[in-house]
C-alpha cells in the first residue's frame, strides 16, 4: 500500500559502477509531488548519470527507484507511460521533421491531446516557427522547443539537462518563470547557479559521485562542504 510519504519519485542507495570509475556512491533522494529539486555538482560528479539512472539509460550496480511508492524499472522508450519527460543537454531534434512535428513526437502519453503540442509552442513562445524547421532557428528558440516538446506530453515529472547553457541572462530569466509556474514536478541539472538558486525548493550536491549536501538553497549556499567541492574542482 503507498502512503503519502512515499508519493512522488524516490531513489534508493543508488550505486553506479563504469568500471573502476565509482559515478554515484550510494545516493538516496525524495522528489514529492510539485517539488524543483537541482542537481548541481562540480563537472565530472554523476549528475547525468542520475539522470540517466532514472530514465533507464544506466542500470545501477545497486539501488532501486519507487514511484509513489512502487517499484520503477525505466526503460527509455516507456518513460511517458509514467509521465516522466525529459529534455536533453543541448537541442537534439530531428532535421527532418517541423517544429510543430518535432512536438508531437513528445505527444505519447495518454494524458496528451494534439492540440497540446501547439499549446505548448504557444507556451514556449514559438507557436510562430511550428512550420519552420529546427535547424533554421536560432539555438535560444531551438532550446525553447525542446522544452515544448517535453511539456507538450503534460508530463508530472519534467526532467531538465541543463537548460540554461548557451543562452543569455534575458532566456534565463524567462526560463526560471517557465520552470516556477510549469506546475509539475521538476528535475534539474543545471551549472548556473542563480537559476539554480532562484527556482528550485531544495537541492541535491554530489561531488565525485557521492551525496555530499541537501537542502534549501539557502542552506546549499552557506555549506562549507559545497564551497570546498567547487573551490577543489577550480584548483
Ligand atoms: N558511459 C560511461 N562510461 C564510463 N564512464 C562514464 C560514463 N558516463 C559517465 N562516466 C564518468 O562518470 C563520471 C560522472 O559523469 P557524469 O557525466 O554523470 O557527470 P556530470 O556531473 O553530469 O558532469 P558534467 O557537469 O561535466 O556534465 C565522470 O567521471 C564520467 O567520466
Amino acid at each position: 500500500m503507498s502512503t503519502h510519504d512515499d508519493q512522488g519519485l524516490s531513489l534508493h542507495h543508488i550505486t553506479v559502477r563504469f568500471g573502476g570509475l565509482l559515478a554515484l556512491d550510494d545516493v538516496s533522494l525524495r522528489v514529492p509531488p510539485g517539488r524543483i529539486v537541482g542537481i548541481i555538482g562540480p563537472n565530472g560528479a554523476g549528475k547525468t548519470t542520475l539522470f540517466n539512472v532514472i530514465c533507464g539509460f544506466v542500470t545501477p550496480q545497486s539501488g532501486a527507484i519507487t514511484l509513489d511508492g512502487r517499484p520503477l524499472r525505466p526503460r527509455p522508450h516507456h518513460l511517458h507511460r509514467h509521465g516522466i519527460a525529459r529534455t536533453l543537454q543541448g537541442v537534439g531534434q530531428f532535421g527532418g521533421m517541423t517544429v510543430l512535428e518535432n512536438v508531437q513526437v513528445g505527444l505519447r502519453s495518454r494524458r496528451a491531446k494534439p492540440e497540446d503540442a501547439y499549446e505548448a509552442l504557444e507556451r514556449c513562445g514559438v507557436a510562430e516557427h511550428a512550420k519552420a524547421h529546427p535547424a533554421e532557428l536560432p539555438y535560444a528558440k531551438r532550446k525553447r522547443v525542446e522544452l515544448a516538446r517535453a511539456l507538450a506530453a503534460k508530463p508530472r515529472i519534467l526532467m531538465l539537462d541543463e537548460p540554461a547553457g548557451g543562452l543569455d541572462p534575458d532566456e534565463i530569466a524567462w526560463l526560471a518563470d517557465l520552470i516556477r509556474d510549469a506546475g509539475t514536478t521538476v528535475l534539474l541539472v543545471e551549472h548556473h547557479m542563480d537559476l539554480v538558486m532562484s527556482v528550485c525548493d531544495e537541492i541535491l550536491v554530489l561531488d565525485f559521485g557521492k551525496p555530499i549536501a541537501l537542502g534549501s538553497p539557502g542552506e546549499i549556499r552557506t555549506d562549507p562542504k559545497v564551497a570546498e567541492a567547487y573551490l577543489g574542482a577550480a584548483a
